[in-house]
C-alpha cells in the first residue's frame, strides 16, 4: 500500500455494521440511481414492479426500521452503493472513518479500489469523483481526510448541525420528519400496489373465464403484443437456478393441433418413438422428456414430450410464434420443426443433434475439448445469435443462452437450442427495448435487464460473455462448492486477469499451452460482453468478427511456433 494512503481508519461498531448491512440489503432491491438520496423513490418502486407480496412488505418495514436505527445510532453518514456486474460495491463514511464492502463483506480500501477500477473500465460508474478522491495515488492522509470531509459537505449542508451534534433539537426534528415522511409515502405506495393488484386479479379472472369458451385462434386477441412468447411450451422451470415462468393464463383445449413445417400425426410420432419407449429416450429437462424419433422416410428428429404437471404452465401464445421460429434455418441454430397438441399430449419436434450438450463436454463426459474446438464452438454460437438478432425476418432475443442449451454435432459444430424463452425484439424502430418480466437462468442473466426489466439483444450478449468464460475456464457461472471468493466465475476470472494470471483461468482439461496474448484477448472480449452496462457491450456481429480475428491470429501463432 503506497505510503501516505489511509486504510479504513476504524472498523465500524456492530451497530454501525447493522445499519450498513440493512441499508446495503435494501439498496440491493433498488433500481436506477444508486445514491442513498434515491432510496425513497426507488425502494418504493420495487414492491409494484415485482410481484407484490409479503416479502415486499418486509423490505419496506426493514427499511423503516433501518431508518430508525440509523437515526438512533448516528447521523452524518454518507453511504454510496452501486451494482457493477456481479458485485455490489458499498462505501460509507462516518464521523470516525470509512467503511468499504463488496457484496456486504467488509474489504480494505485497496481491494475496494482495485475492484472499482476494473468496473470503471467496464463502464460502471460509482459516485462522482469517488475514485479520484479515495483511490487516487499518492494522496496524503490529511488530504484524504479533507476530501472525505468535503465529500460529506457536498452532500450535506455545511450548516447541518446533525453532523456535529446529533442530539440537537433541529436534528431530531429533521430526522423525525424524514422518517414520518417516508412512512407516509410507503403507506400511499403500498395502498396503490394493493389496489392495482386487486384490479389486475379482477381483469385476470375475466380473461380466464372467457378463455374456456375461446378457440385458440382468438386467444391472441386478448394478449397484449408486448407479452407474446412469455413462458412458452418449450420452457418451464428446470433447475433450482431457473427463474420460473409466470403461471398460465390460458387453458389448453383437448383438440388436435399441428403447426410448423413438419406435420406429423400422433400415430406417426408414436411409431417413430416406439410408443415413447425408454430405449428412445435421449434426455430429460425441466419441461419433459426428450425422445429420438426415427421417421418413415429415414429422418431422425427429437421429440420433447411435456410432463402433464406442466400443462398448466403452457401458454398457447407461443403457438403463433412457432411458425416464425420454424422458418429459421441456420446451421448454428437447432431447427424447430413443429408443435403438436392432441388430448393430453404436448409435443415439440426439433432437429436432432446427436452429440450431447456443451456442458456435457465441458464436464468431460464425452471426451475433452481442445482450445481450437472451444474457439470454433464460441464462433458458431456467436453466428447463431447474430442471425437471430440481425438477420432473421424479425429480431429474436433468445433469453436463455447457456451451455446446456448448446448442442453439438458429431463434428463438434455447435447449435443453439431451446427457444422456449425466446421473444421478438421491438418492431418499433424508435423503441430500443421491450419491457418484460425477467426470464432466464441465474448466473447468465443480464444485470441491467434484471434491474430495469428492459430487454434488448444485449441481454443475450451478456449471457454469451458468461458462456465464453465458461467455455474457456470449464467452470459454471456460479460454482457453489468453491471457496467464497472463487464462487462467481466472472468475479474470480476478472481478479485473475487483473493480476496478470491468465494461465490460471484456462480449463485444466484443455491440456495445451495457448498463446498468452490470444487468451488475454478472448477473456477481455468475454468481459466486454458481460459489461454491466449494455451500452458498453458489443453486438453479436462484432463479437463474431472479433472471435474470428482471434482464430486467424492463433493459427498464425501456432504456425510460427511449429
Ligand atoms: N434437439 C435435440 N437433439 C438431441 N438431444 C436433445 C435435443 N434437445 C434436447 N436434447 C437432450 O435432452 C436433454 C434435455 O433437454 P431439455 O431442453 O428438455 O432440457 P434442458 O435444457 O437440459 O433443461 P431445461 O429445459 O430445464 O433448461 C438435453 O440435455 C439434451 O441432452
Amino acid at each position: 500500500m503506497p505510503e501516505g494512503q489511509e486504510r479504513p481508519s476504524k472498523t465500524p461498531s456492530w451497530k454501525q455494521a447493522v445499519v450498513f448491512l440493512s441499508l446495503g440489503r435494501l439498496l440491493k432491491t433498488r433500481k436506477g440511481n444508486p445514491r442513498i438520496v434515491g432510496i425513497s423513490s426507488s425502494c418504493l418502486g420495487c414492491p409494484c414492479t415485482k410481484e407484490f407480496g409479503i416479502p415486499s412488505v418486509i423490505v419496506v418495514v426493514k427499511f423503516l426500521l433501518s431508518l430508525f436505527f440509523l437515526k438512533a445510532s448516528a447521523t452524518g453518514y454518507l453511504l454510496e452503493s452501486t451494482v457493477c456486474g456481479a458485485d455490489r460495491l458499498t462505501y460509507a463514511s462516518y464521523s470516525g472513518g470509512h467503511w468499504f464492502s463488496v457484496n456486504e463483506d467488509a474489504v480494505d480500501r485497496d481491494e475496494f479500489c482495485r475492484l472499482l477500477e476494473f468496473h470503471q473500465e467496464n463502464g460502471c460508474t460509482f459516485a462522482k469523483k469517488f475514485y479520484a478522491i479515495y483511490c487516487g495515488e499518492n494522496i496524503s492522509s490529511d488530504k484524504l481526510r479533507i476530501n472525505a470531509g468535503r465529500k460529506i459537505l457536498e452532500t450535506q449542508s455545511a450548516k447541518d448541525s446533525c453532523v456535529n451534534d446529533r442530539n440537537s433539537p433541529s436534528c431530531i426534528i429533521k430526522a423525525n420528519v424524514a422518517v414520518l415522511g417516508m412512512f407516509a409515502i410507503c403507506c400511499a405506495f403500498l395502498f396503490q400496489c394493493v389496489y392495482r393488484k386487486r384490479k389486475e386479479a379482477a381483469t385476470h379472472s375475466v380473461i380466464s373465464k372467457d378463455e374456456h369458451s375461446m378457440d385458440y385462434g382468438s386467444s391472441s386477441e386478448v394478449i397484449p403484443a408486448s407479452e407474446k412468447i412469455l413462458g412458452s411450451p418449450l420452457r418451464v422451470p428446470g433447475s433450482p437456478y431457473r427463474v420460473p415462468p409466470s403461471p398460465s393464463r390460458f387453458s389448453m383445449s383437448p383438440k388436435t393441433s399441428v403447426i410448423g413445417s413438419l406435420h406429423l400425426s400422433m400415430s406417426q410420432v408414436m411409431k417413430a418413438t416406439r410408443s415413447f419407449s425408454p430405449s428412445m429416450q435421449i434426455g430429460e429437462g425441466g419441461f419433459g422428456t426428450v425422445y429420438k424419433a426415427q421417421l418413415e422416410d429415414g429422418r431422425v428428429v427429437a421429440v420433447k414430450r411435456a410432463k402433464r404437471e406442466h400443462f398448466e404452465s403452457l401458454q398457447n401464445e407461443f403457438r403463433s410464434e412457432v411458425e416464425l421460429l420454424s422458418k429459421i434455418d441456420h446451421r448454428s441454430l437447432v431447427r424447430l420443426l413443429g408443435y403438436l397438441e392432441k388430448g393430453n399430449e404436448r409435443l415439440i419436434i426439433t432437429e436432432h443433434v446427436p452429440n450431447g450438450t456443451l456442458r456435457d463436454h465441458l464436464d468431460g463426459q464425452r471426451g475433452d475439448l481442445d482450445f481450437n474446438q472451444r474457439l470454433e464452438i464460441a464462433i458458431d454460437v456467436s453466428h447463431g445469435l447474430a442471425y437471430l438478432h440481425l438477420y432473421s425476418e424479425k429480431q429474436i432475443i433468445h433469453r436463455d443462452v447457456k451451455s446446456s442449451n448448446i448442442l453439438l454435432t458429431d463434428n463438434l459444430r455447435a447449435k443453439v437450442a431451446d427457444f422456449g424463452f425466446a421473444r421478438l425484439g421491438s418492431s418499433d424502430m424508435d423503441k430500443t427495448h421491450i419491457s418484460t418480466k425477467v426470464k432466464g437462468t441465474v448466473g447468465y442473466l443480464d444485470p441491467e435487464y434484471m434491474r430495469t426489466y428492459q430487454l434488448t439483444a444485449k441481454s443475450d450478449v451478456y449471457s454469451f460473455g458468461i458462456l465464453l468464460l465458461e467455455i474457456m475456464t470449464g467452470r459454471r457461472p456460479v460454482e457453489q462448492k468453491r471457496p467464497v471468493d472463487e464462487r462467481v466465475t466472472l468475479r474470480w476470472a476478472f481478479k485473475k486477469l487483473n493480476e496478470g494470471k491468465v494461465w490460471d483461468l484456462v480449463d485444466p482439461r484443455m491440456g495445451e499451452r495457448v498463446d498468452h496474448d490470444i487468451l488475454s484477448r478472448i477473456f477481455s472480449l468475454a468481459f466486454e460482453c458481460a459489461a454491466p452496462i449494455r451500452a458498453n457491450r458489443p453486438d453479436m456481429k462484432t463479437v463474431g468478427e472479433q472471435l474470428w480475428a482471434i482464430r486467424v491470429d492463433n493459427l498464425k501463432t501456432v504456425r510460427r511456433t511449429q
